[in-house]
């Protein structure tokens, strides 16, 4: 890498409960398509969007997280949503994730078309679309209808192999007696063994 270049860093927020397969294909694709150097996983602390579902504690779904990207050297984890109290805002993700690190970077956030259709309602969503940019990623079942770019977003499509999975399958798999083994990483599928999780 040229020793000047502005590094190219992906933040991609999630509850992640669990991590899943389509989380690590839509990394790994924005990354490629878009020429990132890391890709940051931040699991969400209080996803305020999800207060009518029972989460899973944070450090339960920090700990898959960890276990879903460790053999990946592209992906870390930050663990800035969850040690900042109240409700979890992505523009304070972006700054938290910036101040990670030493001088310039490019902030890209990582979004599936789901959650991007539901941008407006999102804290502070001005402030946040002029201090990151977007890459979205098609999800089976949701369209990729034109974003409002009234609030000046600015957003590159990735055209990722469609997986047609959400965390609220895997949970509901988990809990119907069903295998989740390939639909999340081994490790992953080894902790929600071992703990016990979604199974009732
Ligand atoms: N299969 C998928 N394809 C593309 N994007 C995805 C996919 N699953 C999740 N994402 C995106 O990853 C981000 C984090 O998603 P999240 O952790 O809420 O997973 P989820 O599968 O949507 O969970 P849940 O079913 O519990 O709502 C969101 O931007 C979401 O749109
Ligand atoms: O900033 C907000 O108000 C906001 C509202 C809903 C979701 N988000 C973020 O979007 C990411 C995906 O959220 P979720 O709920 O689909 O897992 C995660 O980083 C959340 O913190 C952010």
């Amino acid at each position: 890498m040229n020793e000047l270049a502005v590094r190219r860093i992906g933040v991609f927020g999630g509850t992640f409960d669990p991590p899943h397969l389509g989380h690590l294909v839509a990394a790994s694709e924005a990354a490629f398509e878009c020429g990132l150097d890391e890709v940051v996983f931040v699991p969400a602390g209080d996803p305020w969007q999800k207060a009518h579902i029972k989460v899973t504690d944070a450090a339960a779904r920090l700990e898959m997280t960890r276990l879903a990207v460790d053999s990946d050297p592209m992906f870390r984890v930050s663990t800035c949503d969850i040690d900042r109290e109240g409700a979890t805002y992505a523009v304070d993700t972006v700054a938290d994730v910036r101040a990670e690190y030493e001088g310039d970077v490019d902030l890209f956030f990582i979004i599936g078309a789901d959650s991007l259709e539901n941008l407006h309602t999102w804290h502070r969503v001005e402030d946040l679309v002029r201090s990151v940019k977007f890459i979205a990623l098609n999800r089976p079942g949701h369209s990729r209808r034109e974003v409002d770019t009234s609030f000046g977003i600015q957003v590159e499509f990735i055209d990722m192999p469609a997986v047609d999975l959400s965390s609220t399958e895997c949970r509901q798999r988990v809990r119907d007696g069903q295998p989740v083994r390939y639909l999340v990483p081994d490790a992953v599928a080894a902790f929600i063994e071992e703990r016990g999780l979604y199974r009732g």
